[in-house]
């Protein structure tokens, strides 16, 4: 009853307000009176606007006992703009961008500071995620939403930025369909295509993580980023949930996919400050297919749309990924959450711009399994 009295008034109050042409300001104030957001008649009292070139935004002293609350969400309606509100230092603050962002951008190829990668633009402008601050990220998304375009840029991006430092194992459990055509670039080291190869592919990158920790142990480093090693290397998982066990597998099959999901957990525990990123994607995140230490341990994790408000909050710790609403938007949550537009890139763009970095196919180099000497210093 309560839901229908409250969808009434939301309702309502979007129509009144797209029938009178008031101001924003106007709006908002009706609104607080309309959804009932008010103690005793008492509704929040403006106290300061802010105006930027991409928002406005309104600050309010609000009666005690009110915090910002998700029906307040409604504005986005009333006002037909991008909303966002929070409540800082006692204050409601109700942010309104002037322009909802565009469905299509295209990637730009602008090299950006090393392990920065533009991953999105937001309303606030260009988001980039830098990987020696937030060295592991998780990936969630309903099929066809973006996943492996992201994957794909964040790739093409590193390479711009560090063609000589950046190293990549990736796991394409799409049987090598996405990312099989970049297994002969020099930093592409390993592309497993089903588990068996998956094995091998991360007993590799744990035994050059274990390499690593003796290497920094003798020299007393304590992490990458304070030393002078440029080298980074990324594990890539496409489609994570494909390493689940199931009782259709035989029992060698169900221990190396324990295997992968442990090492994978190991790897995001203790790799970070030796300099290997893990970023896993996986298209509808559950407590079984998202290892608890690869989540724990990725503080950046973005969401494309997802079925259900649960499987939002297994994939970002809060819902909102069920209401994306179109190919390549997603939220970007780390301390902060952002609503971006993923920049679009596409395979042919990548093999011209890149193509360079192909080495020979009669090199030795070219199989599935380079296991180059890892560099340092
Ligand atoms: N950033 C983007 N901007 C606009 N369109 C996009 C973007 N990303 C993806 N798309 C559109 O969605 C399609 C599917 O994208 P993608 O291959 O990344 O899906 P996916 O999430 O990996 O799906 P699946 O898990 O089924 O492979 C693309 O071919 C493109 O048409």
């Amino acid at each position: 009853m309560d839901l229908l009295i409250g969808g009434g008034l939301a309702a309502f109050t979007i129509y009144a307000a797209a029938k009178w042409q008031k101001s924003d300001q106007d709006k908002i104030q009706h609104t607080f009176k309309n959804i009932g957001y008010l103690v005793k008649d008492k509704t929040p009292k403006l106290f300061k606007t802010t105006r930027s070139d991409t928002y406005m935004l309104y600050t309010y002293h609000v009666p005690f006992g009110l915090v910002d609350d998700p029906k307040l969400q409604v504005l986005e309606k009333v006002l037909n703009k991008p909303v966002k509100i929070s409540f800082v230092n006692t204050k409601l603050h109700i942010k309104v961008f002037n322009q909802q962002l565009p469905k299509l951008i295209d990637y730009d190829w602008k090299p950006t500071e090393r392990w920065n990668i533009p991953i999105g633009k937001s309303y606030n402008g260009s988001i980039l995620h830098d990987f020696d601050k937030i060295p592991h990220m998780t990936i969630a998304g309903m099929t066809r939403q973006g996943k492996t375009v992201l994957l794909k840029l964040i790739f093409a991006h590193l390479i711009l930025n560090n063609p000589d430092d950046v190293e990549f194992y990736i796991i394409d459990l799409k049987g090598g369909l996405e990312f099989g055509e970049y297994e002969n670039m020099k930093q592409v080291k390993f592309v497993a295509s089903d588990v068996d190869e998956a094995e091998q592919c991360l007993s590799s990158v744990m035994d050059k993580v274990k390499e690593d920790m003796r290497y920094f142990k003798a020299k007393g480093y304590r992490n990458i980023v304070d030393t002078k090693i440029k080298r980074r290397r990324f594990v890539i998982v496409d489609e994570g949930a494909q390493l689940t066990p199931s009782k259709h597998h035989t029992k060698e099959q169900r221990k190396k996919f324990d295997y992968c999901q442990y090492t994978l957990g190991e790897i995001s525990r203790i790799s970070g400050a030796l300099g290997t990123r893990l970023i896993f994607g996986n298209q509808y995140p559950t407590v079984d297919n998202l290892p608890r230490e690869v989540k724990q341990n990725s503080d950046a994790k973005i969401s494309f749309r997802l079925p259900t408000e649960i499987a939002s909050r297994v994939a970002i710790d809060e819902h909102g990924a069920e209401k994306l609403n179109n190919a390549g938007r997603a939220i970007y949550r780390t301390h902060e959450k952002h609503i971006m537009q993923v920049p679009y890139i596409d395979d042919k763009d990548i093999s011209e711009r890149l193509g360079v970095y192909n080495v020979s196919s009669a090199s030795p180099e070219t199989t599935s399994r380079r296991e180059d000497t890892v560099e340092f210093g």
